[in-house]
C-alpha cells in the first residue's frame, strides 16, 4: 500500500483534492467519462470544498456514493447532504450523473436498487474512502454480516456508528475500482492504524491496494 504522510488535515485535504482532480482528468481523457465514488463522514469534507474550486470536466463526471445512512432525503446527517453542501451544489455535474443511494427506503430496498444501478455501470474509476476508529470503511463494520455479503451493494443493520441502518457498496465494487484513495486524519484513528500494521484484518484492511493519505495525528501511535 502506498502511504503519504501530511503534517495536518488541511495539507492532506489539499493533496487529496489535487490527486482526485488529476485522476478525474486522466479518466476523462482516456474514456471520455469519470465515475467517482465519494466517501462520507467528516474527513473528506474539506477535500470536496477544495475540489469544487478546481477546473474539472464536470459534465463528464458521474458521482456515486460509497455508502449512505438510512435517513430521510435532505437530512443533515446523510452523506449525500454533506457532499451537496461541500461540492455538488457548487459544480455543474448534470443531476442525472449523481447516483444517490435511496437509503430513505431502508437498507434492503436501497441496497437492491443500488446493486441494479451498479450492475449497469462501468468499473468505478476512483473510490474515496475514510476509516473509522474501529477500522471500518464505507459502512462495512467489524463483525457485521455485511462483510460477507457479496452483492454489489449491501444492506447494513446494527451499525455501531449511528444511524444503525445503512447501505454500503460491497467489497467487490470498492476493490474492483481502478483507483482507491483512503483519507485518514485525527488522533482517533491512530489505534486502528496500529492494529492494521500489527496484522489485524479490520474491515479496511480488506480493501485492495490504494493510496493512503494519513495525517501526523493519525500516525501518533506509530512514532
Ligand atoms: O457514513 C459514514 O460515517 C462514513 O461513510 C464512514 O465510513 C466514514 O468514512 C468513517 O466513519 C470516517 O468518518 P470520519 O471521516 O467522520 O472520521
Amino acid at each position: 500500500m502506498s502511504e503519504k504522510l501530511f503534517d495536518n488535515a488541511e495539507a492532506l485535504a489539499g493533496y487529496a483534492a489535487t490527486r482526485v482532480a488529476e485522476l478525474c482528468r486522466d479518466a476523462v481523457s482516456e474514456n471520455g467519462v469519470c465515475h467517482l465514488v465519494l466517501a462520507g463522514g467528516s474527513t473528506p469534507k474539506r477535500c470536496y470544498e477544495l475540489l469544487r474550486e478546481m477546473k474539472l470536466p464536470w459534465g463528464s463526471l458521474h458521482i456515486w456514493f460509497g455508502d449512505e445512512r438510512c435517513l430521510p432525503i435532505g437530512d443533515a446527517e446523510r452523506n449525500d447532504t454533506m457532499a451537496d453542501v461541500a461540492l455538488l451544489a457548487h459544480v455543474p455535474v448534470p443531476p442525472d450523473h449523481i447516483h444517490r443511494m435511496a437509503a430513505e427506503l431502508g437498507p434492503e430496498a436501497a441496497a437492491a436498487q443500488y446493486a441494479e444501478m451498479l450492475a449497469a455501470a462501468p468499473v468505478m474509476d476512483i473510490v474515496l474512502l475514510g476509516m473509522g476508529e474501529d477500522g471500518h470503511t464505507a459502512s462495512l463494520f467489524p463483525d457485521n454480516p455485511a462483510l460477507q455479503d457479496e452483492r454489489l451493494a449491501v444492506p447494513v443493520f446494527d451499525s455501531p456508528k449511528p444511524p444503525p441502518e445503512r447501505v454500503s457498496m460491497g467489497y467487490g465494487v470498492l476493490n474492483g475500482a481502478s483507483h482507491r484513495l483512503i483519507l485518514v486524519a485525527g488522533t482517533g484513528k491512530a489505534d486502528a492504524l496500529a492494529r492494521i500494521r500489527a496484522g489485524e484484518t479490520l474491515p479496511i484492511a480488506v480493501i485492495a491496494e490504494g493510496e493512503w493519505l494519513i495525517d501526523r495525528d493519525a500516525m501518533m501511535s506509530m512514532v
